[in-house]
């Protein structure tokens, strides 16, 4: 009888490994020696030692070639958090993790380490130090919040060790790091438009931003403590710099690492936010006829005017977690990687 050969537990692959977050993982998995495919819509950059497979994750066919012999699916995918297509984030969260998933099953593999969101219990107030058994928000303030909550939840509830799949979810909040394409060139536009001079509320509010790195660390930790014995088998973890900051602490720390001003004006965050829901309603009405995005929508301005931090408690009890890389260092080396960013450049 052919016996069925097991795939090195060092054979992955990284589904958005194109992307910042991807990129960063399929890096420090090339260096612990592990083999990656990277599975994309796109490819944005080569390395040695990398294949890639270009591909829709809605798309199983073409997933099956790409996980031929994986044994560890990292699904770090997913349409950019500004889109406000429904369609797309339902069709590529939903309906594509349900593919991904089948995919796994049908290829053998035997670990999947999904990309969530802390933002997945967020629904626009307060959250202090806020644990993983937080229900899931029951109004989430967009269409890539609801749907990756959804994602979680198909990801968690596939964890099956009769079947010998074992699933687990990382909840990042706010990666920042080299090559992210959304947090500090936001910020740089935004600035460079005048509109950075105010602090929505009275700027004390604690946030929790997660140097790339750190996140990378998370998953791959995870990764090797999935076993069937394990406690973190079908639950999810958050994973931050565990160092809360001031949001518009962290926003000036960026920019006057960059050579612009830091906001210095407060104003009323009730304000702020009611205008940032008049001009989000306005511009849904005017679609059809003018297309303007607003810089602050409600969801930023909620982002950037209440407290949501979280305990990363569970991850250093049950895989031995811990930073690697400081809030400072981590805020430094950011800097340091846009030069073509700076003020003047
Ligand atoms: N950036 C953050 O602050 C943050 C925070 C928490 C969680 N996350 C999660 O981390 C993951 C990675 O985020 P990122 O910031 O690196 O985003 P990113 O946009 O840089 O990367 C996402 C990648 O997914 C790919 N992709 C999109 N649709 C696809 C499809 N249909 N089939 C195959 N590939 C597809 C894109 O081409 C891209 O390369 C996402 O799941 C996101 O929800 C991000
Ligand atoms: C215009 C200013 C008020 C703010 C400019 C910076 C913002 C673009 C970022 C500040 C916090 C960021 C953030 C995200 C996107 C970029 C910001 C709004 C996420 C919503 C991206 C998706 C993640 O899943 C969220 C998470 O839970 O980590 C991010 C939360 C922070």
């Amino acid at each position: 009888m052919a016996t069925r050969i097991r795939p090195s537990s060092k054979r992955c692959a990284v589904i958005g490994g194109s992307g910042f977050l991807g990129r960063h993982l399929v890096e420090k998995l090339l260096d612990k020696g592990y083999t990656v495919s990277v599975f994309d819509i796109r490819q944005s950059y080569e390395l040695p030692g990398v294949t890639f497979h270009l591909g829709d994750l809605c798309d199983k066919q073409a997933l099956l070639t790409a996980l031929q012999d994986v044994s560890l699916v990292f699904h770090c995918a997913s349409p950019a958090p500004a889109s406000d297509d429904k369609a797309l984030f339902q069709r590529v969260n939903i309906q594509g993790t349900q593919t991904v998933l089948q995919a796994c099953t049908e290829a053998g593999v035997q670990k999947v380490v999904l990309t969530s969101s802390a933002s997945v219990v967020f629904e626009g107030t307060d959250i202090k130090d806020g644990r993983e058994d937080l229900p899931y928000a029951k109004k989430p303030i967009d269409y890539y919040t609801e749907t990756k909550i959804e994602q979680e939840k198909l990801v968690l509830k596939a964890c099956d060790k009769e079947k010998g799949l074992l699933t687990v979810a990382i909840r990042p909040h706010g990666i920042f790091g080299p090559r992210d394409p959304q947090l500090v060139p936001i910020l740089v536009d935004t600035a460079r438009r005048g509109k950075m001079k105010f602090i929505i509320g009275d700027g004390s509010n604690l946030v929790d931003f997660t140097f790339v790195d750190n996140v990378v660390h998370g998953h791959i930790l995870a990764a090797e403590s999935l076993r069937p014995e394990s406690p973190i088998c079908g639950k999810a973890y958050h994973i931050t710099n565990d160092e809360p900051v001031r949001f518009w602490d962290f926003m000036s720390d960026i920019l006057v690492g960059l050579g612009y001003a830091a906001p210095r004006y407060h104003l009323p965050y009730t304000l702020v936010y009611g205008l940032a829901l008049l001009l989000w309603l306005l511009s849904l009405l005017l679609r059809p006829l003018v297309a303007f995005k607003p810089t602050f929508t409600p969801m930023r301005v909620a982002l950037a005017g209440t407290h949501h931090f979280y305990s990363c408690s569970r991850a250093k009890q049950d895989m031995g977690y811990k930073p690697v890389v400081s809030l400072k260092d981590g805020i430094r080396c950011t800097v340091e990687s846009y030069p073509h960013l700076r003020h003047g450049a």
